[in-house]
């Protein structure tokens, strides 16, 4: 007898194994990740989704705190084949409900021919098919979150010390934390900023370049930001990641989409136009950008051509689709940040005309 359902919108009910109770519901999607489960479920990037791991033993190197991109787990849900008792308690520690010994190979076949869905999911020994459903009934789609940066995003600004050789202001959409780390240890001071940052928020910063993070949901749902992007466009050089290159090109006039299950994995490979490059990449996202605007897209998927990287012709604009902090995955493309180094160095010491 299953102590635990999984209810997709295309009418189907998956029993499972109970790992962690509870009820809850999101959007499925999932990772080919093999490794990197702790950075994976602490992403912000995942709210309101419930993840699932294609990869089959989860669990398998137990969980360490230092790996963490966050203060929580963000998935409302975690789904596995296998799932070890250490994820299991963390987990359950957490309030994030568990399930595995279901066929994940099928649900996530399900999600590539069918595109992300809403699932509903009831865990624990009073768990039945009808809560799952019921769950199911309730669930947002993704764009319907609107104020999702709320649920993840600083309240209050603060500062990561890196040695001060330049500032970054860092617009927190749900920024991982291996992102404001890889630019303190290039020397930056990062100033943490909410994802509703103000003008005056970042002139009190005295930023040499505003850096737009990571985050979840609809890129359409983050006014202020674009607000903040498109008034000092011109003005400061601009960075940012995943999100935040979709946030750069919606302010330089251009639109994102929703995909039909988006890139989650850590061997996604993406080409540099100009010098034919092919680096493999770290990817979370579910949209992406249709159009660049008045932006050149510099970087692209191999495997279907979304535009992976972002600049302007004065290059002071440059962004990335994909994770180059990596954590999980190669760190083909940690250089990114010694370019977000160099576009703020160029304001922090312009180099004045003999
Ligand atoms: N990791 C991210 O920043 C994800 C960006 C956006 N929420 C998307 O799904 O495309």
């Amino acid at each position: 007898m299953a102590d635990a359902y999984v209810a997709l919108a295309d009418g189907r009910v998956f029993e499972a194994r109970a790992r962690a109770p509870g009820r809850t519901r999101g959007e499925l999607v999932f990772t080919t990740a093999y490794t990197g489960y702790e950075e994976s479920l602490t992403d912000p990037s995942y709210e309101e989704q419930v993840l699932t791991f294609s990869y089959p033993l989860i669990g398998n190197y137990g969980v360490r705190e230092e790996r963490f991109e966050s203060d929580r787990v963000h998935p409302t849900a975690a789904v596995a084949r296998e799932m070890t008792d250490d994820v299991a308690a963390w987990l359950e520690a957490e309030g994030v409900p568990a399930v595995d010994h279901l066929d994940t190979r099928e649900l996530v076949t399900s999600v590539r021919e069918e595109g992300a869905m809403a699932c509903g999911i009831a865990a624990g020994p009073d768990a039945t098919p009808e809560a799952a459903e019921e769950e199911l009934a309730a669930c947002k789609g993704m764009s319907d979150h609107v104020d999702i940066g709320k649920q993840v995003s600083t309240d209050e600004s603060y500062t990561v010390e890196g040695g001060g050789e330049f500032d970054v202001a860092l617009v927190d959409c749900g920024a991982k934390g291996s992102i404001t780390s890889s630019l303190a240890d290039r020397g930056a001071d990062v100033h943490v900023l909410p994802y509703d940052a103000t003008v005056d928020d970042v002139e009190a910063v005295d930023a040499d370049v505003l850096f737009v993070s990571n985050g979840p949901g609809d890129p359409a749902n983050f006014e202020a930001a674009q607000e903040l992007v498109e008034a000092f466009a011109g003005e400061l050089p601009l960075a940012g990641i995943c999100l935040g290159q979709q946030i750069v090109a919606r302010a330089f006039g251009g639109e994102t989409e929703k995909m039909a299950f988006g890139h989650r994995g850590v061997n996604q490979p993406v080409r540099d136009l100009d010098s034919g490059k092919v680096v493999m990449t770290t990817q979370n996202h579910g949209y992406s950008v249709a159009d660049p605007g008045s932006l050149d897209v510099t970087q692209v998927n191999v495997n279907d051509d979304t535009a992976e990287g972002l600049a302007s012709d004065d290059e002071s604009v440059i962004t990335r689709q994909y994770h180059p902090e990596a954590n999980p995955g190669p760190h083909d493309s940690l250089g990114f940040f010694d370019e977000v180094r160099d576009l703020a160095e160029r304001t922090h010491s312009p180099v004045t005309a003999d």
